[in-house]
């Protein structure tokens, strides 16, 4: 059965490019069910409010709980005779890092929901609605340590990120498997041909056919580039026979 994927915004054209390539392509086999909601479509005044002022003061807008209630029920209720219930994700700067790990306990999953806050937030309330009146999951994830204004984009992040994840999204399975972040290593430098080009040329051990040289020097690259750049990820198991961690 597909996965089902439910993203709720008030931006939903900002989620147009889940229909393209990769993630489009797996919603064509049938292997991935993402459904796109507009929140305004639960309001119900002229100006399909969605926001109002924060209570105790502060800078800002908070998203107002009554449309996301209306917009989870909605979700609830389509195509869903058996009443089974989604993880509901929720963006936010202030949630535990999105990271493959998390990607891949989410990519097996059979429902997932999305809730795209802007302003500053989404009312608490519906999170403990969600929690607790809907028995619902609920997970408040952040991309990174930076700011964005909404998480549409974050969601189009971990959609992408979880969903490559998914049996047959990928054509050839091996390329999930020599991946970065995987086994905690950067990814080594590639090549294609030309052999020779901008008078630059390839490092030959990898034109030798010498596969054990090849994985040697490939290993070599990732500690290296990992040293240099993410020395956070290094750490005892990466050190070599000696005990030093090998970096050239
Ligand atoms: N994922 C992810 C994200 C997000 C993210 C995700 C979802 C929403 C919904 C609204 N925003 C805007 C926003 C920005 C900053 C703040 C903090 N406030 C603290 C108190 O002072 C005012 C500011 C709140 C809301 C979002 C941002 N940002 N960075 C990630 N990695």
């Amino acid at each position: 059965p597909a996965m089902r994927l439910d993203v709720v915004s008030i931006f939903p054209d900002y989620l147009a490019p889940l229909e393209l390539s990769l993630i489009g392509k797996a919603r064509e086999d049938g292997l991935l069910d993402v459904r796109v909601h507009d929140l305004r479509d639960f309001t119900h005044d002229r100006h399909r409010t969605v926001d109002d002022t924060p209570y105790g003061g502060g800078a800002g807008m908070v998203m107002k709980p009554q449309p996301w209630s209306e917009a989870l029920d909605h979700v609830l209720a389509l195509d869903n005779p058996s009443g089974a219930r989604p993880h509901l994700v929720v963006p936010g700067p202030g949630g535990q890092p999105f990271t493959q790990a998390l990607a891949r306990q989410l990519a097996l999953e059979p429902w997932l929901a999305f809730a795209c806050g802007r302003y500053e937030g989404i009312d608490e309330r519906v999170y403990d609605h969600a929690r607790e009146d809907l028995g619902l999951e609920v997970s408040v994830v952040s991309l990174g340590d930076y700011v964005l204004n909404g998480g549409e984009v974050a969601v189009l992040a971990m959609v992408e990120a979880i969903g490559r994840l998914v049996p047959g999204v990928i054509g050839n399975a091996e390329s999930l498997v020599e991946e970065s972040h995987e086994d905690g290593l950067l990814e080594y430098p590639i090549y294609t041909k030309p052999s020779s080009w901008n008078g630059r040329e390839v490092p030959p051990v990898l034109l030798s056919g010498n596969h054990g040289a090849i994985a040697a020097w490939r290993h070599e690259q990732r500690l290296a580039r990992t040293a240099a750049r993410r020395p956070d990820l290094l750490h005892a198991s990466h050190a070599g026979p000696h005990g030093d961690l090998e970096i050239s």
